[in-house]
């Protein structure tokens, strides 16, 4: 997989090279590229934004930049994602779909944001996904799109040390993941829930189970109410 990311602060992608990123790139993985979105600038200031039509406060970012820097880094089998806070959420489903893809090609956006039409011209020669990672205003992409690649990278098949881990996700079964523990037995006068030390696997996998829906009830029922027909046995209906 090749990723690609065009921003106006280059910098801010740095942490894509390092720890479990770092590692797959160096493993050959995966490819990154960032560019800086100002080599596509055409004039003595370097200007990447200008007023909005229509009026309104802020600025937006211009479509002849913008349109010139996705020419020259996207490809004929290129995803476009641009992160923004009026996207389609991001899901690990989301990042399942990415982690099949060839070559993911990340906008990042500032100010107002980039205008729409690089979007929808884009859109007529490529898959183009406007996503939100969350109901909040960032200043820009660029730490979304760290989310997104980290999201995604770690699904890749050899990336992370036990991939049983990446089936086992939170979310992998459509619920949250439980409470873990590990040593000492008691701490701080707080023991481990004792069913975890019994050794009796089909016990501790009924504990497990009840914890991640007690826990997807109360934290977050959209989970459950999302959940497809039958994931649910008559235990289950009884907690
Ligand atoms: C067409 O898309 C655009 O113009 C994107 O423009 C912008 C403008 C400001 C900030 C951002 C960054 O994304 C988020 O804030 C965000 C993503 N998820 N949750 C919050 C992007």
């Amino acid at each position: 997989m090749r990723i690609d990311v065009v921003t106006i602060f280059p910098e801010y992608l740095a942490p894509l090279r390092a720890a479990l990123l770092g590692r797959a790139i160096d493993r050959g993985l995966i490819e990154v590229g960032v560019h800086d979105l100002r080599e596509w600038t055409h004039d003595v200031h370097r200007a990447v934004d200008d007023a909005p039509y229509g009026g309104g406060p802020g600025m937006v970012m211009k479509p002849q930049v913008w349109g010139d820097a996705l020419d020259d880094v996207c490809g004929p089998r290129s995803r476009l994602v641009v992160p923004t806070p009026a996207g389609r959420p991001f899901t690990q489903a989301t990042a399942r779909r990415y982690a099949a893809a060839e070559h993911l090609v990340f906008a990042c956006g500032r100010y107002e944001g980039i205008d729409q039409r690089v979007i929808d011209d884009a859109a007529r020669r490529m898959p183009v996904d406007e996503v939100s990672i969350g109901d909040y205003v960032l200043v820009g992409g660029e730490a979304a799109v760290l989310v997104m690649a980290e999201a995604v990278v770690r699904l890749l098949p050899g990336v992370l040390g036990n991939p049983v881990s990446a089936e086992q996700d939170s979310f992998s079964d459509g619920l949250l993941e439980g409470p873990s523990y590990t040593r000492p037995e008691v701490w701080r006068g707080l023991a481990v829930p004792e069913v975890l030390r019994s050794g009796h696997h089909a016990a501790i996998d009924r504990w497990r189970r009840d914890q991640a829906l007690m826990r997807t009830f109360r934290r977050r029922p959209d989970l459950l109410a999302a959940l497809p027909d039958g994931s649910l046995d008559e235990h289950d209906r009884r907690l």
